[in-house]
């Protein structure tokens, strides 16, 4: 069942489109990454989503409700179905703790017995249990963000909303946080939207990825179906190379695109799911008798499927029963150029 479905949502500002056209579903318990270049509406659509912006047009369909029709009041209350997570936490600085995970109950009109037992419940969800008296200064960024997922659930919400929520964090804190979102997604079947730059939150996290580029909705799907997809948009595709395995610089510097004689072929290949765990390296290169040099590259998982991608130099130009070889058993593959054999 949907717990989103959003419907031909468009929205400008002087008259200048934002969004245009934007329709999705987002079903219960999906974990759904929301990224696009800077000024691709991100944050205007997660606004939307929220009632805090008005669309101009469309429907934002929340649990059976159309939240762009309710009056200021019923507003209010369908957002209590909405968490919200921001990138530097908006805490409140003078008060502990237990108090700013409580704000959401008292607004909601909880007793304080109620505010107390449930303000317990979320600070051990979120493993801060012992740190209840503190103040957000006394805390680590890793912590003052756990603060805010406890205060974003305290109204046991049906979608977590999270703009850019590990930006400000360092990559250890940043898996912290991902482990425990990902915790209590399967924990509370809690949906969760998270909007960010990092593509490698995205890899890790997201089940299925929006890309928004200029207002338009590109891509709803799977990010390895993006990864593989030949026509992104040029903004797209630059979010998407800081994905690719890392160039050394001096090979990068003695890259051209004709193959010279003795030159090597710089190739790179992506292989998914069983394909990553073959000897493809030693494969080809007795297959068709060629050194094969690794350049860079690493094994990491997408959305839990398991990838290599890789970078590596062949003594030879590619054939053309090479190249049928190669995309027949990668998900990805490009020449990227050629260098001199001793570049
Ligand atoms: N309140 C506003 N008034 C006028 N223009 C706005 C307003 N909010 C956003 N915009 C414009 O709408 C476009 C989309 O902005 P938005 O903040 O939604 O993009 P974004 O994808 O979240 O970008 P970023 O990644 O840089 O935060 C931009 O051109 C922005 O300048």
């Amino acid at each position: 069942m949907s717990v989103l479905s959003v419907a031909g949502l468009w929205h400008s500002f002087a008259k200048s489109p934002v969004l245009k056209d934007i329709s999705f579903e987002v079903e219960k318990g999906e974990i759904v990454g929301l990224i696009g270049p800077s000024g691709a509406g991100k944050s205007t659509l997660l606004r939307a989503l929220c009632g805090l912006e008005k669309p101009d047009q469309g429907s934002v369909v929340l649990q059976g409700q159309d939240i762009t029709t309710l009056a200021e009041r019923d507003l209010r209350k369908a957002r209590q179905n909405i968490g919200l997570v921001f990138q530097h936490f908006n805490l409140l600085q003078t008060k502990t703790v237990a108090q700013n995970v409580a704000l959401p109950l008292k607004i909601a009109g909880w007793s304080s017995n109620d505010i107390k037992a449930r303000v317990k419940e979320l600070l051990e969800l979120v493993g801060l249990g012992e740190h209840s008296e503190k103040y957000p200064a006394q805390l680590s960024g890793g912590q003052k963000q756990r603060v805010g997922i406890a205060r974003a659930l305290a109204n046991a919400p049906s979608l977590l909303l999270c703009d850019e929520a590990t930006s400000a964090l360092d990559p250890q804190s940043t898996t912290a946080v991902l482990d425990l979102l990902s915790d209590i997604n399967r924990k509370l079947g809690l949906t969760i939207i998270l909007i960010t730059h990092e593509m490698d939150v995205i890899r890790r996290f997201a089940q299925r990825v929006l890309v928004l580029d200029q207002g338009e909705l590109v891509h709803n799907g799977a990010i390895l179906d993006l990864l593989t997809r030949s026509n992104n948009p040029p903004a797209v595709q630059a979010l998407l190379n800081e994905t690719r395995p890392a160039l050394p610089h001096t090979l990068q510097s003695n890259l051209t695109n004709k193959p010279l004689e003795k030159h090597l072929s710089v190739v790179r290949a992506l292989l998914v799911g069983d394909e990553a765990s073959t000897a493809f390296i030693s494969d080809i290169s007795i297959r068709f008798d060629l050194r094969l040099v690794l350049i860079s590259g690493g094994a990491s998982l997408y959305a839990g499927v398991p990838t290599v991608d890789m970078v590596f130099t062949l003594d030879k130009p590619l054939s053309e029963e090479m190249t049928a070889y190669l995309s027949d058993r990668t998900q990805l593959m490009e020449v990227l150029g050629y260098v001199p054999a001793h570049y």
